[in-house]
């Protein structure tokens, strides 16, 4: 059979198909799980080709059951997976959590009250946010000042933004090594900055002033402008 453009245009679809696939899901719990499901099916050919029956007839049997667990299981993320789909087609609204966030700070570097807030991008930081309490709240202004209030049992440790949500604080971050000048919250937000691509804003309870850590590099003080600039692209809804 010749090769048409119809051929051309399907497979062009499936590529982009794919690629928005991985956008909807890199950075979530679900692309440790599509991993996951590779490898699977990679063993599940594998023993087939190779003719090992009973393994195959294991992995046969377990994939149909497996496939219900998973949907029972990331039941959350479907949703959202969907939820962002219908929202990619409208277009697209100012950001208010970035102005939300952008307020809070500007609040928090006026009164001098000590913060530290990592950005979640791809790398996971689940690990951190167990160590601290999970919130999964909707991101204010308000909320960022009464956590970060000094002397509540939440304002120490870092917070953890995912998405539009505030979604945990109080937690640990690994402290850097680098850079022996600063102090612990600065270099916890360096640390964490090394071991991810989160974006990861302090405030200083001195200062005021807001810097930010990213790869490995802590930015000198920031304007709001600056901020807002620095931010556009990373904090979404
Ligand atoms: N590993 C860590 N993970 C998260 N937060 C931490 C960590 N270590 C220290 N902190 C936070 O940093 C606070 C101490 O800040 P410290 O004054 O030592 O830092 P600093 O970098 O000098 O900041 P500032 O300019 O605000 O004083 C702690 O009360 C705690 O809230």
């Amino acid at each position: 059979m010749p090769f048409t453009w119809r051929d051309l245009l399907d497979i062009l679809l499936v590529a982009v198909l794919f690629y928005y696939l991985y956008r909807l899901i890199a950075g979530t719990r679900a692309l440790n799980l599509v991993r996951g499901v590779v490898v699977y099916l990679l063993v599940w050919l594998a023993s087939s080709l190779l003719g090992l029956s009973t393994l195959s007839w294991l992995l046969g049997n377990a994939a149909t059951l497996g496939a219900f667990a998973l949907i029972v299981v990331f039941q959350p993320e479907l949703r959202g997976l969907l939820e962002r789909l219908g929202r990619a087609q409208g277009p697209k609204a100012p950001s208010l959590v970035l102005e939300e966030l952008l307020l809070g700070l500007a609040r928090l570097a006026e009164r001098r009250y000590g913060a530290l807030l990592a950005l979640e991008r791809r790398t996971p930081l689940g690990e951190y946010a167990a160590t601290g309490e999970v919130l999964d709240a909707r991101l204010s202004a308000r909320l960022l000042v009464t956590l970060f209030y000094p002397g509540t049992p939440l304002h120490d440790g870092g917070a953890i933004l995912r998405g539009d949500r505030l979604f945990a604080a109080g937690c640990v971050f690994p402290l850097s090594e680098a850079q022996m000048g600063l102090g612990t919250r600065h270099r916890a937000a360096l640390g964490l900055s090394e071991v991810s691509d989160a974006l990861v804003i302090v405030v200083s309870e001195e200062t005021g002033a807001i810097r930010l850590a990213e790869g490995g590099r802590l930015s000198p003080p920031l304007s709001l402008e600056a901020l807002r600039e620095r931010l556009k692209g990373v904090v979404h809804a």
